[in-house]
């Protein structure tokens, strides 16, 4: 749906030159719902810029549903951009605008009839549940409902693609999430492609399905969220994670794992981290039972990649050593990700 090559913007000259995009390359598919995560001054929204060609990128190419948008101009650019709604961090509605006027403005730049134009804005606030509101002006809302209001008014023209622009990043957690399932859910019922830029990790791991990691002007990583979670690969990606998995050891189980006599068998204090189906399984049951190893969980964490299940877990598993290798391998052939913390004698 939107490919980009080599695109390389620069802002200023000599001194003040900033590389702000670097040879950046991304494939973004038609209906999904794409992140791109990066730190401030990473250059997302050069880049955000750049698709709607509100920048215009020094080299590289740019494609919309197939078409090359970099040399469009006039009446054929207009006509691109309406295949374009976008969203933003502050809303940018208009403030002497009714809720209901915001909505109908592109419908009124782009001539649709006032019988039509009516029908969709009250269908559109119908959609972002802000019909009682119809009246208000945007001063009157809190924020949650001025992004739907956003959102409507980036739908009205019936969009391909919807860009947002740190779309949730001036709201509170709760509100965050409302906002979050009301693009998943435009995104489910229209195919609507989202091309999603924040700074937020819990954002890309709550709705994307793909994600692009930008480090200063140049993407570092691109993939599936669940593999960017199971296998981060840059350092970027790593450092954004932190926050939110909650993978680190906590203090007590570091004293525990390192303290003198703390384990009275041979064995190994393992790390195992699952992704998937397998959270299902009875394994750890099994590992006991067909092993005959003790297993004592320390800690386990368990958290959702959009509705996968995803956790880490930390144990010991005492018993003959033989039988504890061959539990851990067995424990990797089940599809889990294993890192041994300590272990083999016992500690004395
Ligand atoms: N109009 C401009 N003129 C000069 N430099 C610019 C301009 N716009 C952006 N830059 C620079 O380009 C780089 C990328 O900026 P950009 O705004 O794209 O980053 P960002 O990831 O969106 O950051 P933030 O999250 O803070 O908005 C930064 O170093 C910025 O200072």
């Amino acid at each position: 749906m939107i490919e980009l090559e080599k695109v390389t913007k620069i802002y200023g000259q000599g001194e003040k030159r900033v590389v702000a995009l670097a040879d950046v390359s991304l494939q973004i598919k038609k209906g999904e719902i794409f992140g791109i995560i990066g730190l401030s001054g990473a250059g997302k929204s050069t880049l955000i810029r750049c698709i709607n060609k509100l920048e215009e990128p020094q080299s590289g190419t740019i494609r919309l549903a197939g078409q090359e948008i970099t040399n469009l101009k006039g009446k054929e650019l207009r006509e691109a951009r309406r295949k374009i709604g976008m969203i933003f961090q502050h809303f940018n509605l208009l403030s002497s605008r009714t809720v209901y006027r915001n909505v109908a403005f592109p419908l009124e730049i782009s001539g649709v009839k006032p019988k039509e134009r009516d029908e969709r804005v009250r269908s559109l606030l119908d959609l972002v549940g802000l019909s009682d509101k119809i009246n208000a002006y945007p001063s009157e809302l809190s924020g949650g409902q001025k992004q739907r209001v956003g959102i409507a008014r980036a739908l009205a023209s019936n969009p391909e693609v919807l860009l947002c622009d740190e779309a949730t990043s001036a709201l509170d957690p709760d509100t965050t999430k409302s906002i979050l399932r009301l693009l998943q859910d435009v995104n489910r019922r229209f195919g609507l492609t989202i091309v999603l830029i924040t700074h937020q990790m819990e954002v890309i791991k709550e709705i994307c399905d793909t994600v692009a990691v930008i480090d200063d002007g140049r993407i570092v990583e691109q993939g599936s969220v669940v593999e960017l979670f199971a296998r981060p690969r840059s350092a970027a990606a790593r450092r954004f994670m932190k926050g939110v998995l909650h993978t680190e050891i906590p203090p007590e189980i570091q004293e525990r794992m390192t303290a003198e006599g703390s384990r009275e068998r041979p064995g190994k204090t393992v790390r195992i981290s699952f992704i998937g189906g397998v959270a299902g399984k009875p394994i750890i049951s099994s590992v006991i039972r067909q092993f005959q190893v003790d297993v004592n969980i320390l800690y386990a964490n368990l958290d959702f990649i959009k509705n996968m299940p995803f956790g880490s877990l930390i144990v010991e598993i005492t018993g003959d050593e033989a039988k504890v290798e061959r539990a851990l391998e067995y424990l990797t052939a089940q599809g889990l990700k294993l890192e041994v913390l300590a272990g083999v004698g016992p500690d004395s």
